[in-house]
């Protein structure tokens, strides 16, 4: 099955979280399971906190992009759309709330798992869950804002 990541456009497919096209990145891959949503993903030891554990940044960052695609599929789903039709829900992150409930141990598969609780306007909240071994680690709410339309418009000044 087709994961929503596979079906942004390549303009916003360089996310190091979930950009298909971030080849540095995690390239996250989340799919519909019902009304949840579910990502696994497999840590490497260099993302280590502790020995043994997962740095809690790489946890953030799987319930951010998690929760952002969750966002997106769930308008598209509240509209009747399919994930590839025109024009794209973008979303990005407005807040990003994490508990750390127990340490993630770094051995084995990650399970994220998300559902959109409120969906208003330009908005989305997402509740996201992370299991390791079937045990809930952390748990996250996200505030996901469609992306305006002139976000990353103005060029970053350049260096000197
Ligand atoms: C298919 C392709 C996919 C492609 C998607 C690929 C991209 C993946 C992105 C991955 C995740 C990231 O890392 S994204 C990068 C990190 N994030 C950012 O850089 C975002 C920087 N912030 C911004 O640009 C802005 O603050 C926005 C867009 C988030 C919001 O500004 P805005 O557009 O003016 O929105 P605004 O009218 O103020 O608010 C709209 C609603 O959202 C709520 N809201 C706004 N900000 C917050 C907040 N921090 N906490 C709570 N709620 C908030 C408001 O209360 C309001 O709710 P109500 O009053 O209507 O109820």
């Amino acid at each position: 099955m087709d994961a929503f990541q596979d079906h942004y456009p390549d303009a916003v497919a360089h996310c190091f979280g979930c950009g298909r096209l971030n080849a540095h990145g995690h390239q996250i891959k989340t799919v519909w399971n019902g009304d949840e949503t579910v990502t696994r993903f497999t840590p490497e030891p260099y993302h280590t906190a502790i020995p043994g554990f997962v740095y809690g940044g790489l946890v953030a960052s799987l319930i951010d992009c998690h929760s952002t695609a969750t966002a997106a599929a769930a308008m598209y789903r509240q509209d009747g759309r399919g994930l590839d039709t025109l024009p794209p829900f973008r979303f990005v992150t407005g807040s990003l709330h994490v508990d750390y409930l127990k340490p993630t141990p770094i051995d084995g598969a990650l399970e994220i798992r998300g559902r959109a609780v409120e969906i208003k306007g330009r908005k989305v909240v997402v509740e996201t869950e992370l299991r390791a071994g079937g045990v809930v680690t952390a748990r996250g709410t996200v505030v996901a804002v469609q992306m305006p339309a002139d976000f990353g418009a103005a060029p970053p000044a350049p260096h000197r």
